[in-house]
């Protein structure tokens, strides 16, 4: 015998307005912190990934179900941004045009509350951050499939900005339309990245489709609002934000492709205890030179994560190397590895420690 709704949704009612009741009570403290931070430091980074990691981490550790252990991090970063909303505006400059997959690592890392700046280029979004136009700056760094985003590296070497976090973000494609109906789709649109990486799937579903290809996967979804014969191949955001229905998620033929994000800022962030720190260095040209200036890292006990070369642009055959390790360089023994580097290379920039993806 199916039981009675009314009394249930009464019940969520209730809870709902006390939920509401106590996140006015949490904005009351939000605000005041934010008048402390200000007080403190009028030109501080408002934004504390260290904190945001804390309350999550805690709360996940605590959770005695039923609700979903996964779903915390994503209601929070929604509170914690219209939270951080109230402190001040949080602008973040990014790599456009919407709801792309850098619109997308965006808002895993700061939530829909703040105020986004989409620009054409990631010397742009440099540019915002360098002269106070952003907070923050969100650009591709490397990719699972394609690899290394050069033009990123190179803006490092004449920038002074730091790199204030890293987010991952997964590279998936969905079909969608504004009816949802498959069966009226004759043509297909989006960015050439995009069919090409999805060719395989509307080969083998969708054969007698024209493909058309467009400036961008948003570009697609703007043109589909107006014709339910065309489909775009775009982001889940996408399908939200241009209110499309996505008729098969996940197309592209190589699943597990991640890019990796890098946020830009003036200003360090606070040290988390599980932090990362990249470095751009350069050495005169001499056999056997790398391996002797990389190991104070493992004499050390430092994991190297990640190396990559690039010519330096001043002088033929001379590269600068980037390399990402393990730890925060307030810590003693990734201090006293930097040091010993800095003694054996022509060049040594630090570009930050800031929180590992989690
Ligand atoms: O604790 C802080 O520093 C806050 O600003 C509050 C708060 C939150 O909502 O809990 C909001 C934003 C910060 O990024 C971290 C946490």
């Amino acid at each position: 015998m199916p039981g009675d709704l009314s009394g249930y949704r009464k019940e969520i009612d209730r809870i709902d307005d006390e939920i509401l009741r106590l996140l006015n009570e949490r904005s009351k403290s939000v605000i005041e912190i934010g008048h402390i931070k200000k007080a403190q430091d009028a030109a501080a980074n408002l934004h504390t990934p260290a904190r945001e990691a804390a309350i999550i981490e805690r709360l996940v550790g605590q959770n005695p179900g039923p609700f979903p252990s996964e779903a915390i991090r994503p209601v929070y970063r929604e509170i914690m941004s219209a939270s951080l909303s109230l402190e001040g505006p949080q602008k973040v400059a990014y790599l456009g045009p919407r709801a792309t997959f850098t619109h997308m690592a965006c808002m895993q890392k700061f939530g829909s509350s703040a105020q986004y700046i989409p620009v054409h280029s990631i010397k742009e979004v440099f540019n915002e951050v360098e002269r106070g136009r952003a907070n923050f700056g969100v650009v591709p760094i490397e990719n699972t499939t394609e690899g290394v985003v050069n033009h990123t590296l190179d803006m490092f070497i004449d920038s002074n900005l730091l790199i204030y976090g890293e987010v991952l973000q997964e590279v998936s494609h969905h079909l969608m339309s504004k009816s949802g109906v498959m069966e009226e789709v004759k043509k297909i649109c989006s960015h050439p990245q995009a069919i090409a990486q999805c060719r395989n799937w509307i080969e083998t579903h969708m054969p007698h489709v024209l493909v058309s290809e467009v400036a961008s996967t948003a570009r697609a979804a703007e043109i589909c609002q107006e014709d339910v014969t065309i489909a775009a191949i775009a982001s889940e955001l996408a399908a939200q934000l241009y209110g499309l229905k996505v008729m098969k998620a996940r197309i592209e033929d190589n699943l597990n492709n991640f890019t990796r994000f890098l946020v830009l800022s003036q200003k360090p962030p606070q040290r988390t205890g599980k932090d990362k720190t990249s470095l751009m260095l350069s050495i005169k040209d001499k056999v056997g030179a790398l391996y002797d200036l990389l190991r104070p890292f493992a004499s050390n006990g430092i994991s190297m994560t990640k190396i990559e070369s690039r010519p330096s642009r001043r002088k033929a055959w001379e590269y600068i190397f980037f390399v990402d390790v393990e730890g925060h360089m307030e810590e003693e023994r990734v201090n006293r590895a930097i040091e010993e580097i800095k003694g054996r290379c022509l060049f040594m920039k630090i570009l930050g420690s800031y929180p590992a993806h989690n």
